[in-house]
């Protein structure tokens, strides 16, 4: 199961972010293309083992894009991205990003209180983005079907099933400056 993605983040190169080691795979950077095998293996599972009874999909800019156009074209249901960029509209959420190697802010709009959502992301590492996001949606009364994540990395589903916020993941990894690992049978969703 998930041949396809297993196999190519076997391949993935590493690059330092300073003392990160950071994995360069399609669905997580874009580099290289992105198979449409790949994604359609994806988002099959996706839409199998997640609750897909919700009114949108919400999901994270930059590589959340993909992987949202691929579950709605699939699905008919809307998606939603959180974005870089401030658009000043009524409502709209700012939240604080910070990642192993990057801090920022993330503006949440096209969601309204009541909504189900499930949340998609490309990767998780420390839990710091999905943290200050889910905290966002909770106050704002948004429900949260299901969060899942293509690739875990580092601790970070652990941190957050600490404080009560299950992510499922469909690969678990262990990065090193050799390579990408494959973490078996860990995932929440394996
Ligand atoms: O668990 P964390 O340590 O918070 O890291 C995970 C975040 O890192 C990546 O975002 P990035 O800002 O690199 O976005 P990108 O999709 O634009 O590459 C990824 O898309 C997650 O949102
Ligand atoms: N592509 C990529 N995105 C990340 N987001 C958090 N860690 C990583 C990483 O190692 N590689």
């Amino acid at each position: 199961m998930l041949e396809i993605l297993k196999k190519s983040l076997k391949k993935a190169p590493i690059v330092k972010r300073g003392k990160y080691p950071y994995f360069i795979h399609p669905i997580t950077d874009g580099v290289p293309a992105i198979d449409p095998k790949l994604l359609d293996e994806i988002s099959d599972y996706i839409i199998e083992y997640c609750d897909m009874n919700v009114d949108r999909i919400l999901s994270i800019e930059a590589m959340g894009i993909p992987l949202a156009t691929a579950i709605s074209l699939k699905t008919g249901i809307p998606f939603s991205i959180v974005r870089k960029r401030q658009y000043q509209l009524p409502g709209e959420i700012k939240i604080s990003q910070s990642t192993g190697y990057s801090k920022g802010e993330l503006y949440i709009n096209g969601v309204e209180k009541g909504n189900r959502i499930l949340l998609v992301d490309d990767v998780i590492s420390t839990g710091g983005t999905l943290r200050f996001l889910v905290k966002a949606l909770e106050e704002k009364s948004v429900t949260i079907s299901d969060i899942i994540v293509i690739v875990g990395r580092g601790d970070g589903v652990q941190q957050l099933a600490g404080q009560g916020i299950k992510v499922k993941t469909l690969v678990d990894i262990n990065v090193s400056e050799d390579g990408v690992s494959i973490l078996e049978d860990t995932g929440e969703t394996n």
